[in-house]
């Protein structure tokens, strides 16, 4: 096990798997409510912080590895597109996203303890200590086009089950990408983890995907 991964998406599993990295999964409930006036770039630094820290509470042996977190949201307009609830929602969102361009924003939080310390830390201690934990964040933008969507192509494709767990209610990496008609940035970061921006946060954590 190369580093801990507190997420229960298989996307961000197999993208880490992709830099030939190994995450032991860890699982911890995170309140994912926006708050008041919160920005979409505000909202998802937070959660995915939240989500780190959350899962790093739930280690109890010493520590020896990074753990890793991310958030992914879809944005239109300044507005959060979360995971469809049911039907009528995925027909809402599919009908925002079509024929226009969006924003989806990954946030990536890694936290690791510090030379010297790395031993076991109290639930929370990261929050508030500063001094045993690093911990570094990534916020990572890309745009998406699509083309326009039907309403009927939009039921089969709720129909096909492939919304439902997607912010958005899209995969691109799965049949949502009939829809994608360009993207500009990084391609993982729509899957759920910028893997150019998540290798460079891992290196200064000590993780090195080259060093075999
Ligand atoms: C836009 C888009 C999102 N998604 C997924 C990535 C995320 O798994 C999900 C957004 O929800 P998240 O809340 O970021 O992640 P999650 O709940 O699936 O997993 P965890 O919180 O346990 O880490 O949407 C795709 O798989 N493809 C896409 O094209």
């Amino acid at each position: 096990m190369d580093l801990y991964l507190a997420s229960s998406s298989p996307r961000r599993r197999e993208l880490l798997a992709q830099l030939g990295l190994r995450p032991g999964i860890v699982v911890a409930d995170t309140d994912e409510t926006p708050a008041p006036d919160e920005t979409p770039a505000a909202y998802v630094t937070r959660i995915a912080q939240a989500k780190a820290r959350a899962g790093w509470a739930t280690l109890t042996e010493p520590v020896r590895r990074p753990l890793l977190a991310a958030d992914t949201a879809v944005v239109v307009d300044d507005h959060i597109l979360g995971k469809p609830v049911d039907a009528e929602r995925a027909l809402q969102m599919l009908a925002l996203l079509s024929g226009q361009s969006h924003v989806v924003l990954t946030a990536v939080s890694v936290l690791s303890a510090t030379a010297g310390s790395g031993q076991r830390h109290e639930p929370g201690a990261c929050a508030t200590s500063g001094q045993a934990l690093r911990e570094r964040q990534v916020l990572v933008r890309t745009e998406v086009s699509m083309r326009p969507i039907t309403r009927n192509e939009a039921l089969a494709y709720w129909a096909s089950g492939e919304p439902r767990d997607k912010a958005g209610a899209y995969a691109v990496q799965g049949r949502g990408a009939i829809f994608v008609e360009a993207i500009s940035g990084s391609y993982s970061n729509v899957v759920g983890l910028p893997l150019f921006e998540t290798a460079r946060l891992l290196r200064e954590h000590g993780i090195d995907p080259l060093a075999g």
